[in-house]
Formats: C-alpha cells, structure tokens, sequence
C-alpha cells in the first residue's frame, strides 16, 4: 500500500525530472532567454474553463462519499488509476477517505496501453505503470478512476488489463468529466461533471501534479 502511494510520489517527480530533461540546451536556451517561455497551464487560443480547483475538490470530496457508501467502508476498495492523470485522481480520492474514515485505502495505478485497441492507429504511446498494493485484485472492489470518459475505449482496455490481473468482487468506475460519445457499452459510476460536448470539442483536465494548476478546460467546435 504504501508502496504504491511512494510510487506515485515518484511519478509525479519523475514527470518533471523528465520534463526538464527533454529540454535542450544550446539555441532554445538563447530563445527561451529572449521571450518568456509559454505557460502550458494557461488556457490555450479559444479553451474555457467549465471547472476551477474549487469544482474539482468539491466532486472529488462528493465521489469519494459516493465510493464508501456503496462499498460500505474501505476495507475491501482499491482505487486503481489510468495513467496519467487518472492515477493522481485515485490518490486525490484515496486521501479524501482516508481523512473521512481514519483508515487507508488501497491504492495504484493501471496501464492500459497495451490492451488498447487503436494501437496500430495511433503513433506509439509510452508505458503507462501498473502499481497493485502487494494483495492483488483478487475478491476487492474495484474502482477504475480517469479523468476523461468519451469513447470509453480506455476503460474496456482498463477491464482487459484487470482481467488479467486477477478477479475483483466487482468493478466500478469514477471519472472526472463525463463528456458523452461513448462507443461501447460502458457507464461510469461516479461522475464529478457531466459535460454534454460535441464530437469536436476537446476537454483537457489540468490537475497541479501535472500541469500547475487545477482545471477542466473545453475548446473548440460546434455543439
Ligand atoms: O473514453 P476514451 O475515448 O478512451 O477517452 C478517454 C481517455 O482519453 C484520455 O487519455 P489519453 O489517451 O489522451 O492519454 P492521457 O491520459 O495520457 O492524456 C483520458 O485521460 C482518458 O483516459
Ligand atoms: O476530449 C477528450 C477526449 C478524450 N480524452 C480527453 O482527455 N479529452
């Protein structure tokens, strides 16, 4: 258990240990030197923001009740996030019941990228990490948690990579933002914001362990 939560203290730190690392040095260094660098955590050209930080805690201390009236207490729940921003959420989410019950909950992370099924669509993706508390998934309760959930095509990886994991008792899913077009028959459980978009809006959550700053952002297209 605390295995995992250190691992994703290391992940966080690891992002930006690599971040750094990929930037060269030499002639950007001179033109990072003459104009301010460009702050990612910024809205870009035409994005809104339908959530701020304080939306986002309120959903998340609201999801985290919603997950232990249900399991009825956090001795039988793991929380398992999907990189990237999934995993941080868990443990948002893992720290909220934590302070209501007094007690830990089991916590980690699940790489789907290899059981998803535009692999030969899409230019390779790296790794994400898998991080199980040393009892496994066997008889718990689930909690798949993303940020995102459109297609659903991320979360029918997610049960492939359960499924070979082990055999919860059950498995349930929380996302941040419910954005609608699902193409398979999946529903989440715990929803922090349904946001009817079109097809050709994008959402991108920004969450500080990430990005700086705490957001949900929503650009582009015609509803
Ligand atoms: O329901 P879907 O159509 O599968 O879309 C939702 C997924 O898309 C995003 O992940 P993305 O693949 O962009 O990777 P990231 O989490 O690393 O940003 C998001 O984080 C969800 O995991
Ligand atoms: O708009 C979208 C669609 C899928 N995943 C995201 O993170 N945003």
């Amino acid at each position: 258990m605390n295995g995992a939560r250190n691992q994703a203290h290391d992940d966080a730190h690891a992002g930006v240990r690599d971040h750094d690392a990929g930037h060269d040095g030499g002639r950007e260094n001179d033109a990072r030197a003459q104009a301010p660098a460009r702050d990612e955590t910024s809205p870009r050209d035409g994005e809104r923001a339908v959530l701020e930080a304080p939306d986002i805690n309120r959903a998340l201390t609201r999801i985290a009740h919603e997950i232990l009236e249900r399991a009825r207490g956090p001795e039988n729940l793991l929380l398992l996030g999907i990189p990237t921003r999934g995993t941080f959420l868990a443990r948002r989410l893992a720290d909220r019941i934590e302070q209501v019950e007094g007690r830990p909950v089991a916590f980690g992370s699940l790489d789907v990228t290899m059981y998803r099924d535009d692999l030969r669509l899409r230019p390779a993706r790296a790794l994400g990490r898998t991080d199980l508390p040393k009892e496994g998934v066997d008889g718990r309760i689930v909690v798949l948690v993303d940020d995102v959930l459109f297609s659903g095509r991320t979360v029918r990886a997610a049960l492939d990579a359960l499924n070979d994991l082990g055999r919860p008792r059950a498995v349930r899913l929380a996302v941040l933002v419910d954005r609608g077009h699902r193409e398979l028959p999946i529903r989440a459980d715990y929803v922090g914001k349904n946001l009817p978009t079109s097809r050709a809006e994008t959402v991108r959550v920004c969450l500080t362990e990430t990005d700086r700053r705490d957001a949900v952002l929503l650009r582009g297209g015609q509803r």
